[in-house]
């Protein structure tokens, strides 16, 4: 990453607290509407693919954090928490995941409140502040104008002074994750929100998800690629099993890898197979170029669809998928 320091904003530069040289660490997390661009900033940020992203609204399921390390101005460690989009609960799985956007709020030092440069600032948005006023009053907000690549310079001007009216913010940061453009700014931007201290993580993390977990993401995402819009909030994926495959060359590792692809009702079973499974073996060759980097080896990947009858609307099998609650 390369250094910014003349952009940064002069006010939250000279802000009390540590010197510059003192290391900094803690947590911040980002809300938005759905599809605000949250996830491929903070694929941005970490520089390596962790949260799932897709075009479809309210995709991201689970608090999956992405750790940014900095050597200096300031020194320090930033740990994302990915957090799903705020909406209206609907069904069980919508309650749980409200509450996990509750309890993830109390719980950082900084937040950042994105609002896309080319959609009008709206009522979603201000409830979304409004939210955060009432349940992490104290917490410092950055607000963050995402995508601005999909405007002109003076509207993404006009956007930031929108926003500025919206509330009280820390700092406000124009950023594109596409084109790269002021995403380290931002990095600093936040860690001159977090206290003083020690990496909670060894320097080379980039996520303590466990491999599971994200195998699974990516087999989801791959999934989601190109469904009808109905079919989102009917996947699931568990991984069964991750296998070395024996009596390879040490050289040229194989490993195995078995999941289950969970649909809701028998008949979405079909959309996700495909005519003839072709629908399923794309799902399977997308998902495997993403899970071989992932392990460093060559990868197997079985994937299996199975129903789990209106998983969402019941707790014994969210428990089963993964959505502990
Ligand atoms: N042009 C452009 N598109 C972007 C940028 N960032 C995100 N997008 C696109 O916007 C869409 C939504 O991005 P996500 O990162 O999935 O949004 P999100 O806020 O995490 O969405 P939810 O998971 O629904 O909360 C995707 O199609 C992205 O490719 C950007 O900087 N520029």
């Amino acid at each position: 990453m390369t250094e910014q320091p003349n952009q940064v904003p002069a006010d939250s530069a000279s802000r009390g607290g540590p010197a510059e040289s003192q290391p900094r660490s803690g947590f911040a997390c980002f809300v938005g509407r759905p599809n605000a661009g949250k996830s491929t900033l903070l694929n941005a940020m970490v520089g390596q693919k962790i949260a799932i992203t897709s075009d479809k609204p309210q995709t991201t399921r689970r608090a999956i954090r992405g750790i940014v390390n900095r050597v200096d101005n300031p020194a320090g460690q930033l740990i994302v928490v990915d957090t799903p989009g705020l909406h209206k609960p609907r069904t069980l799985l919508g309650e749980r995941l409200g509450d996990v956007v509750r309890s993830t709020f109390a719980e950082v030092d900084v937040i950042g409140l994105c609002v896309p440069a080319n959609q009008k600032i709206g009522p979603g948005d201000r409830r979304i502040a409004a939210e955060l006023s009432e349940l992490a009053p104290r917490t410092p907000v950055v607000g963050v104008v995402t995508k601005t690549d999909t405007v002109p310079a003076g509207a993404v001007a006009e956007q930031l002074l929108e926003l500025s009216q919206v509330r009280e913010f820390a700092d406000l940061v124009p950023v594109s994750a596409r084109a790269g453009y002021q995403v380290d700014l931002l990095v600093q931007v936040l860690m001159r929100q977090l206290p003083p201290g020690p990496p909670l993580y060894p320097a080379d993390t980039v996520t303590d998800e466990p491999t599971e977990t994200l195998i699974a993401e990516l087999v989801r995402e791959a999934a989601l690629d190109g469904v009808r819009d109905e079919l989102p909030h009917s996947l699931a994926v568990t991984v069964d099993e991750i296998l070395p495959r024996e009596g390879r060359a040490a050289d040229n590792p194989l490993t195995d890898v078995y999941v289950t692809l969970w649909v809701e009702r028998d008949s979405q079973k079909p959309i996700v197979l495909g005519p003839k499974g072709s629908r399923l073996a794309g799902i399977g060759r997308r998902a495997r170029a993403e899970i071989e980097p992932l392990l460093g080896s060559k990868v197997y990947l079985n994937v299996h669809v199975a129903v789990a009858k209106d998983w969402q609307r019941d707790p014994k099998k969210l428990r089963k998928l993964g959505f502990d609650g």
